[in-house]
């Protein structure tokens, strides 16, 4: 998948279908007996608000003629009943459609977050996660409008239209022929439009996720952005972003906003043509009730029209956010087990690479065939420059992405064989960037293991070296820690992900420079305990600093994508070549500082 960033439009690969509103139904389905329900009472309360210029008519017409005083009130008594009843009706039309339309808005969104947790890491590699959250929260909300009130009211507004036809031929058959020729007009304004406004509010799904992927990599980057001054030049891509969002919502509502006064236009003109037709007319079969009466039912008539093209423009719209949900629900994991796969079995702890390939993207060589084994119980240290491969390494075990060529096998299984979740439940991963959840440090250490007791985790937490400093905290294991960490230090950071792997207790322990940002007590203190906590796992370690990895039971020296040397420490040393000068600047740099 191409890359993109803020200022990137996202362009659709698949061109737009009404397809998009039929898979909306799905969501809507459930809801049906509630639905036709609500359509039965709405269509009793257009039944009662129609009621009202025949009424008039009667009055006008019968009763006032009549001297019918009686009558009269029996007719006011009548009007204020359909009065209630609408009013009645319409509260619980508001209530339901809000129920439903919320329901189908939260089943969308639970659809859409589940289906997020399953996309391999190169779908979030790929695009600014601003852009991943405006899907999930902004556009599904944009279909609250639609939902809410946009079906029940195509519905109503249908059986509003054709019963007051029904009125306005009983009254009038020529008056409402002519009462009709609008509506060629009306369709060629919606034909005109249709595809502008589509266009236009896809530009403007765009150009809000854009904004809202600037908005997002401002938050994060705030602390850079701070420390190098960049506010201004930060406030001016802002404006440049927001500028172009502004200009395409001006554009998207102009463009809607034609059809809305067309009808407008339309109704008034056709109004007065029925006014100067009714009253050259009157005395001569039109009656002066029967006329106010007419132009009563045409002003009801054109109500439902707007209305329904308010639905329309509400269609058109939502389908420039719809096709986006969709998209997203539609995209398929990389990382998928096999339809056959079975479960990985408990492992032993061998880990194979036979003649790894492997690129981020398209045939870019990261990995350059790799091969290695691993027994059981062994630790195996990855030490190269920056950008040679250790971390891509190390994520290949866990399945975080497809290899291109090549086996990955763990106790002989190739790993495409077997379930994803059977087989990283079975590995503890500490990556280099450790990530901290909004909670308590507690909650943060039982995350690979819900079902770990408070006495297991305090045991993790022991174990790396935590424990002291967790519990010099005012709130010990329940201090509450924000979202990403931003109360702890990175090496308290890095302790509590270490023991968060560790409590997960697996067989294959995965150390992504673990202990980079700790201080040398603390970490000679956990070197000391490391021997215990790695032994029976199978341990991949990755770190800059030589000294954390001497005693592992062999290195792997990784230089641009390919293993250039393999041996113990003292194998390495003796051997005098990369590892060694490594090595040595290493101890030379110490010895100058
Ligand atoms: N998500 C990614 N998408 C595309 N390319 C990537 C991605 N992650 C890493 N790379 C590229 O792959 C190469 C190897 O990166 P990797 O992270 O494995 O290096 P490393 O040896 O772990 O480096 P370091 O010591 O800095 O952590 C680098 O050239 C990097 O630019």
């Amino acid at each position: 998948m191409a890359r993109n960033k803020f200022d990137v439009d996202e362009e659709l690969e698949s061109p737009f279908s009404f397809i998009h509103l039929k898979r909306l139904l799905v969501y809507i389905k459930p809801y049906k007996k509630k639905i036709l329900f609500t359509i039965f009472i709405m269509l009793i309360a257009s039944a009662a608000n129609l009621i009202g210029p025949y009424l008039i008519k009667q009055a006008i017409d019968v009763k006032i003629p009549g001297k019918d005083v009686k009558g009269l009130g029996g007719l006011a008594g009548i009007y204020v009943i359909s009065l209630i009843i609408t009013g009645v009706c319409l509260k619980y039309k508001i209530r339901m459609m809000t129920e439903i339309g919320q329901s189908v808005i939260q089943n969308i969104r639970k659809d859409l977050f589940t289906h997020l947790q399953k996309l391999s890491f190169s779908f979030y590699d790929s695009r600014p996660h601003g852009k991943i959250l405006v899907r999930v929260v902004n556009y599904v909300n944009s279909l609250s409008d639609l939902l809410s009130n946009g079906l029940i009211n195509l519905i109503t507004d249908l059986f509003s239209l054709f019963v007051i036809l029904g009125f306005m031929f009983s009254i009038d058959v020529k008056l409402t022929l002519l009462s009709m020729v609008g509506f060629p007009i009306l369709a060629i304004v919606i034909f005109l439009i249709k595809n502008a406004q589509r266009r236009a509010w896809q530009t403007l799904s765009n150009k809000q996720s854009n904004m809202n992927a600037y908005i997002h990599e401002s938050i994060n980057g705030i602390k850079v952005t701070q420390a190098f001054t960049r506010e201004d030049e930060n406030k001016r891509i802002f404006r440049e972003v927001s500028e172009s969002y502004r200009t395409s919502w001006m554009k998207a509502v102009k463009i809607q906003f034609l059809l809305w006064p067309s009808i407008e236009n339309l109704s008034v003109f056709t109004v007065s043509f029925i006014y100067i037709m009714g009253i050259s007319s009157i005395g001569h079969g039109v009656t002066v009730g029967a006329l106010i009466a007419f132009v009563g039912y045409i002003g009801m008539f054109w109500m439902p029209l707007t209305n329904i093209g308010n639905f329309y423009n509400a269609i058109i719209n939502a389908t420039a956010y719809l096709e986006r949900i969709f998209e997203m629900i539609d995209e398929k994991p990389t990382v998928i087990g096999d339809p056959n796969a079975a479960e990985l079995p408990t492992i032993q702890g061998k880990v194979e690479f036979k003649n790894v390939l492997f690129g981020y993207e398209g045939d870019e060589k990261v990995l350059d065939n790799i091969n290695f084994s691993v027994n059981p119980g062994e630790t195996i240290a990855l030490v190269g420059a920056t950008g040679s491969g250790k971390t891509t390494i190390v994520s290949l075990i866990s399945r975080f992405y497809n290899i291109n060529s090549g086996k990955i096998e763990i106790d002989g299984v190739d790993i495409k064989t077997v379930t994803i979740p059977s087989l990283r439940k079975q590995m503890g991963v500490m990556l280099q960037d450790p990530f901290i959840f909004s909670g308590t440090i507690m909650d943060n250490i039982r995350y690979g293991r819900l079902d770990a007791s408070d006495k297991e985790v305090i045991e993790a937490a022991k174990a790396v070296q935590a424990h002291q400093f967790i519990t010099g905290m005012k709130d010990g294991y329940q201090t509450e820690v924000n979202e990403r960490g931003t109360r702890l230090s990175t090496g308290q950071r890095q302790l509590i992900s270490f023991a968060r792997a560790l409590l997960a207790d697996p067989k294959i322990l995965i150390l992504d420079e673990a202990t980079s940002s700790i201080d040398t007590e603390t970490e000679l203190a956990l070197q000391r305990g490391l021997e215990t906590l790695l032994e029976g796992r199978t341990s991949f370690i990755i770190a800059h600093r030589l000294s954390t990895i001497q005693n592992a039971t062999r290195i792997l020296v990784i230089d641009k994508g390919r293993i250039i040397e393999e041996g113990s420490h003292t194998e390495l040393m003796r051997r005098k070549s990369f590892y060694w000068k490594l090595h040595k600047s290493q101890h030379q740099s110490l010895d100058v500082g």
